[in-house]
């Protein structure tokens, strides 16, 4: 088997030393160019398993390199040696499409790392796992125009090690699209890390990203890491992350752009090799705008944008999600069907809650489904019943908050009414509705207090409100 090679472009002879010597080492096979146009000899000889480039080259930009490897048919992983301190050209690359970057001056134990990643990618599937080569369905249900740019994509952008920022509404698949880039990805042997930036309370968050030492603070018993040391190799996804407080943020953005992160009691930094992924449902470009959100990290995070649209724009979809989740609600050998008009019904709904309400829909209807048909009037779907209910504890409870002065109507027994309920779906979301705003009241709307008094996630928590209508009283 012949080694992989590789094609360093850089008119420094110092550096150019330096990586070739390193790649050598490395027991790679070398070629070395002064200039693009040599740079481009080479390219049209032979197939290289990656290609380094300075940025400032005699006749031209490494950039030029970047997107002309990009444009041709050649999937050829392309890194860039940026200067010092410019984080810009860094950012320009990677959106260009650079495979990824390392700062000058190299630090050699980067630049290995960097190598053995995009070498993975060339590298057969058995070797890398990833699903891509090995040809594994997406888990990404959906046929509809808009998803099958949305995988195409994340098939792209599964070859680089871009920072990516999803946007989409809450439950419309940004996890899961995440987790796709990652199973894609030449980091796929390696953790995917998903963290919940809302859930962790302030005091507690550096602990969590990056880990202390035995003794660092009073209660720290053990060496403990973070979430980059375990995701280490692999992906971090900062979910909600416009819910990071600002003094977090200045952290975090060091350890993205340092690729190294310092344990609390710690005297030194350690590297790790993280792609990271964020997530929001939020406006983060607003977020900046009202100062809730630095700018440096923003760019940082931002440099590609995907976006996951609702379910409500992709309606086509709904046929074969359906299909989908029936076959996975309906355990071995149980039936899980619809019945007439329901996918019709379905159509009719806006699904607020996107993909993840459906699912509940469903796995619902089917509870109360017979011999596992659901008809149309197993489903519960939010919009059809508001007209329905007579005039429920719920507005009673929901009106005062709006006015702004979070207020509690006498709690209904949960051990149930006298009289049995005309509708047991509609009396239990009352119920439901009720307990969630005690645990948000008695909170002072402190989500991630309430979700742990309700001994629930913070997500599941978040849905529910979203689910339920219940809002933050403003003011
Ligand atoms: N296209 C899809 N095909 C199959 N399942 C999907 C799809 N999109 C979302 N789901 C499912 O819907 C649920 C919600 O998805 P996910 O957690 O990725 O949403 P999210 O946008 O990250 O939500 P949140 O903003 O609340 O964190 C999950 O169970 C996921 O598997």
């Amino acid at each position: 088997m012949t080694s992989p090679r590789v094609l360093v472009v850089d008119d420094e002879a110092d550096l150019r030393e330096l990586l070739e010597i390193t790649l050598v080492r490395m027991g790679l096979d070398v070629d070395s160019a002064e200039t693009l146009r040599e740079a481009r000899a080479f390219l049209a000889q032979n197939d290289y398993g990656l290609i380094l480039t300075d940025m400032r080259l005699p006749d031209g930009l490494g950039l030029e390199l970047v997107q002309e490897v990009n444009a041709s048919n050649k999937s050829t992983p392309i890194a860039v040696v940026t200067a010092y301190g410019s984080a810009e050209n860094a950012v320009v690359a990677l959106k260009a499409g650079a495979f990824d970057y390392v700062s000058k001056p190299v630090v050699l134990d980067d630049l290995r790392v960097m190598v053995q990643s995009a070498l993975r990618l060339s590298a057969p599937a058995t070797h890398s796992g990833r699903a891509a080569a090995a040809g594994t369905a997406s888990r990404l249900i959906g046929e509809s125009a808009v998803m099958q740019s949305l995988r195409n994509q994340i098939e792209r952008l599964a070859r680089s090690m871009a920072p990516i920022a999803i946007t989409g509404e809450s439950g419309s698949g940004k996890e899961l699209v995440a987790r796709e880039i990652h199973a894609r990805s030449s980091r796929a042997g390696k953790p995917f890390i998903a963290v919940n930036c809302g859930a962790i309370p302030e005091a507690l968050m550096e602990a969590e990203f990056f880990g202390y030492r035995k003794g660092a603070f009073t209660g720290a018993a053990d060496e403990r890491d973070g979430f980059f040391h375990a995701a280490n190799g692999g992906t971090l996804m900062l979910d909600e992350v416009a819910d990071l407080p600002l003094a977090m943020q200045v952290k975090l953005l060091r350890a993205i752009q340092e690729r190294r992160v310092r344990k609390i009691g710690a005297t030194s930094e350690e590297p790790v090799d993280v792609r990271i992924i964020s997530a929001t449902h939020q406006n983060l470009a607003q977020c900046v705008e009202t100062g809730k959100f630095r700018q440096d990290l923003f760019s940082r995070l931002n440099v590609i944008e995907l976006s996951v649209p609702p379910l409500r724009e992709r309606l086509d979809d709904l046929g074969v999600l359906v299909h989908g989740m029936l076959a996975r609600l309906a355990g071995a050998g149980q039936q899980a069907a619809l019945g007439p008009q329901v996918l019709e019904t379905l159509s009719t709904y806006s699904f607020p809650g996107n993909v993840r309400e459906l699912e509940n829909v469903l796995e619902r209807a089917l509870a109360f489904a017979n011999d596992g048909v659901i008809e149309v009037g197993d489903l519960s779907l939010k919009g059809a019943r508001v007209a329905e209910r007579p005039a429920p504890v719920a507005e009673a409870v929901a009106a005062p908050l709006q006015a702004g002065a979070p207020q509690v109507a006498a709690p209904m027994s949960v051990s149930g009414p006298a009289e049995l309920p005309s509708n047991l779906p509609d009396y239990l979301e009352q119920v439901e509705r009720e307990i969630i705003l005690r645990a948000l009241t008695q909170t002072q709307f402190n989500r991630t207090q309430a979700a742990l008094l309700l001994g629930i996630s913070f997500r599941q928590l978040r849905y529910q409100m979203q689910k339920l209508d219940i809002q933050e009283p403003e003011g």
